[in-house]
């Protein structure tokens, strides 16, 4: 066992930094070749725990909304629906981040503007933030416990205010990605990731609607009418260079995991694709052109939000296509950097529809990237040039 944990820290610590001995001095405590020290307690094993912790609390807040009468619908400038929900997951995990990680920054997609103004949405969120809690005291501890006050609450907020950028630790946060979804009972997700120097590095999401089961088939019901019951409720994440696990979603401690892998497909036209729901968010007439060249029959499967991730990730679906329209659309770096490290530590890979990097660096959307394409590592090349076929020919 010795000298094979000695052999996996050298691979950890070529993995992260593979030409910055310097940097490997000042985070030599992480990895220092302790007999009796696992995997597990090496390289991001505070910031997954964190971030398990707090996307599961958060997850169960959402779904406590779900069953409320009242979601408290608001409309943003951009047309989506925001819900309580939404404000009340993002206090939450931003009040977890900045107990366990204080100089940490957070980009999240929601402010405290609405609540500030409207005295009776705050008391909403208020009294679920309050009623969110774990069920396992030592798990509630460790991101924090419940927040103290309201001024606290929109306080947390507001810190999701980051410009993004290629230095340092930065986390990305979407409370309730597929917020349509959400509202009509299908699937969605609460995602976080943080980014260290611009790559995402530890992922999680927490997907209440998705079966447990790792090998469930995936059909298009999925995305339809998900209803959280018997055998749902999923938390997916990823380390960089530790691999992707799921588990279910629990209420208190965490459950024990389950490592997840793509599924090798010996022939493309095999596979199954994924897509949104929403016909706005990627152009469904080119995904159905790329799936027929590449001779796939079986229909797709649309879903909301990073279960679509997710659901590659873990071998039910096989690609993600989110083509892009003509009218460039930036796409926004909390609704892809967790689903895009589970992808990749499950044996996937994700650029963009052009098949650039995708690039978390730059700020808070992806603006030198148009569309996402995900598919297993040795697929991808293949899928690609199928894409770029398409988009080529409308030029
Ligand atoms: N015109 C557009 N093109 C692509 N994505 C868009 C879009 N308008 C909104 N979105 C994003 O698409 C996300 C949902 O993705 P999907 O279609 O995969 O479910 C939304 O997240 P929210 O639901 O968190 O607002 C939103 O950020
Ligand atoms: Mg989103």
């Amino acid at each position: 066992f010795v000298s094979r944990s000695a052999a996996r820290l050298s691979q950890l610590k070529q993995h992260f930094y593979p030409s910055s001995p310097a940097i490997l001095h000042r985070r030599s405590i992480s990895f220092t070749p302790a007999a009796n020290r696992s995997i597990a307690t090496m390289a991001y094993d505070k910031e997954l725990e964190v971030a398990l912790l707090a996307v599961q609390r958060a997850t169960l807040l959402t779904k406590s909304v779900f069953s409320s009468h009242s979601k408290g619908t608001l409309t943003k400038s951009d047309a989506s629906p925001v819900t309580i929900g939404d404000f009340g997951a993002q206090a939450l995990i931003i009040s977890s981040i900045k107990h366990a990680f204080p100089e940490d920054e957070v980009v999240g997609e929601e402010d405290a503007d609405d609540l500030r103004k409207d005295a009776s949405l705050r008391e909403l969120v208020w009294g679920l933030v309050q009623s969110a809690k774990l069920e396992d005291s030592a798990a509630e501890d460790k991101i924090g416990g419940p927040i103290p006050s309201t001024d606290a609450m929109l306080d947390a907020l507001d810190q999701g205010n980051s410009a993004g950028g290629r230095k340092g630790r930065i986390w990305a946060l979407d409370p309730i990605d597929g917020t349509k979804g959400f509202l009509r009972g299908g699937q969605y997700a609460v995602c976080l990731a943080l980014m260290v120097d611009g790559v995402p590095t530890v992922g999680v999401l927490g997907c209440p609607n998705l079966p447990i089961d790792d090998k469930a088939p995936l059909d298009a019901s999925i995305g339809a009418d998900a209803d959280s019951g018997e055998g749902k409720g999923v938390l997916f994440s990823a380390v960089k260079g530790q691999g992707a696990t799921s588990r279910p979603l629990g209420k208190g401690a965490l459950q024990p995991s389950n490592p997840i892998s793509m599924k090798s497909i010996s022939n493309i036209s095999e596979a199954t694709f994924c897509e949104s729901v929403e016909s706005g968010h990627s152009n469904h007439g080119d995904q159905a052109a790329i799936a027929s060249k590449l001779g796939i029959t079986k229909p797709s499967v649309r879903m909301d939000s990073q279960a679509k991730y997710a659901s590659i990730a873990r071998g039910a679906g096989d690609l993600y296509l989110r083509l892009p329209f003509a009218k460039k659309y930036e796409e926004k770096i909390w609704d892809h950097a967790a689903g895009v490290v589970i992808v990749q530590e499950a044996g996937g890979e994700v650029t963009d529809a052009w098949g650039k990097p995708l690039d978390f660096g730059i700020g808070r959307t992806l603006k030198e990237n148009n569309g996402v394409v995900g598919a297993p590592k040795a697929l991808l090349p293949q899928v690609l040039e199928v894409v770029k076929e398409v988009l080529s020919a409308k030029e």
